[in-house]
């Protein structure tokens, strides 16, 4: 469903990632896995089509994807705290409606009002819906996110270091949820993680990156678990 082939990004001189190819299918939680500055989030933006390539492609079933295929979840939440977290997930919709009823939640159409209740139904938090969204946990705000990400409907879901900011127990929920929006709402779901064990238990697939190259990329296993470790980890111990 996603492919990412031969991306190549630039900053000045510096090549940071070296023709990357990395591909989801409908239905897979994949996790891009490194150390710092390996070109996760560099890669995760080329993704999003929000970071110019030197070189490459990214197609969405064999076409070049279009802004709302994907939907980005970052490791900052940026949930509007003082509004309720119903109009939060609203808010996702704005750009495939071209609402412009941003300033004006009072205002979002009953039926987009539906959608977002069962989008937040689907993050397991429709009873928070009239709460303002300051008022939740960090887990529960990142969960009301992937929610508002949802009302986008995207093809591709991409998470960028999602549960970096959270506890254990939260960063679990929210793995488990991106790995059910794979599996049951037949989502490509694309997560950077810095935990290969949070990896090992939710992902179907982990790739590696090293100096902005795919180093390995296969099924949760010891094999790559070893690998991972051996090659990624070590890398900057
Ligand atoms: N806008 C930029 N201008 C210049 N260099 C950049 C820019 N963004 C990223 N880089 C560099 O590109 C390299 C890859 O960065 P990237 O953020 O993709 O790494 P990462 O694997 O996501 O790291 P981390 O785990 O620390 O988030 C790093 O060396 C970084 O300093």
């Amino acid at each position: 469903m996603l492919a990412l082939s031969g991306i190549t990004v630039r900053y000045g001189e510096r090549q940071v990632l070296h023709g990357a190819d990395v591909d989801v299918a409908r239905g897979e939680l994949l996790a891009v896995l490194g150390a710092n500055g390996s070109g996760k989030s560099t890669l995760l933006r080329a993704a999003a089509g929000l970071e110019p390539m030197a070189a490459g492609s990214v197609t969405i079933d064999g076409k070049p994807s279009a802004p709302l295929d994907t939907a980005v979840v970052f490791q900052h939440i940026h949930l509007v705290r003082r509004r309720t977290v119903l109009e939060n997930v609203c808010a996702g919709a704005l750009g495939r409606l071209r609402l412009r009823h941003s300033l004006v939640p009072a205002l979002f159409p009953r039926a987009l009002r539906e959608e977002a209740m069962a989008c937040l139904d689907r993050v397991g938090l429709a009873d928070r819906a009239h709460d303002r969204a300051g008022r939740l946990s960090g887990g529960q705000q990142q969960r009301v996110a992937v929610a508002r990400a949802l009302c986008q409907r995207p093809r591709v879901l991409l998470a960028d270091e999602p549960v970096s900011a959270l506890d254990p127990a939260a960063s679990e929920q929210v793995l488990a949820l991106l790995a059910e929006l794979a599996h049951d709402a037949g989502l490509a779901v694309l997560a950077v993680l810095h935990q290969p064990s949070l990896a090992a238990r939710h992902a179907d697939r982990m790739v590696g990156l090293r100096s902005g190259r795919v180093i390995l990329n296969g099924p949760p296993g010891q094999n790559v678990d070893a690998l991972y470790r051996a090659a990624v980890v070590e890398a900057v111990s």
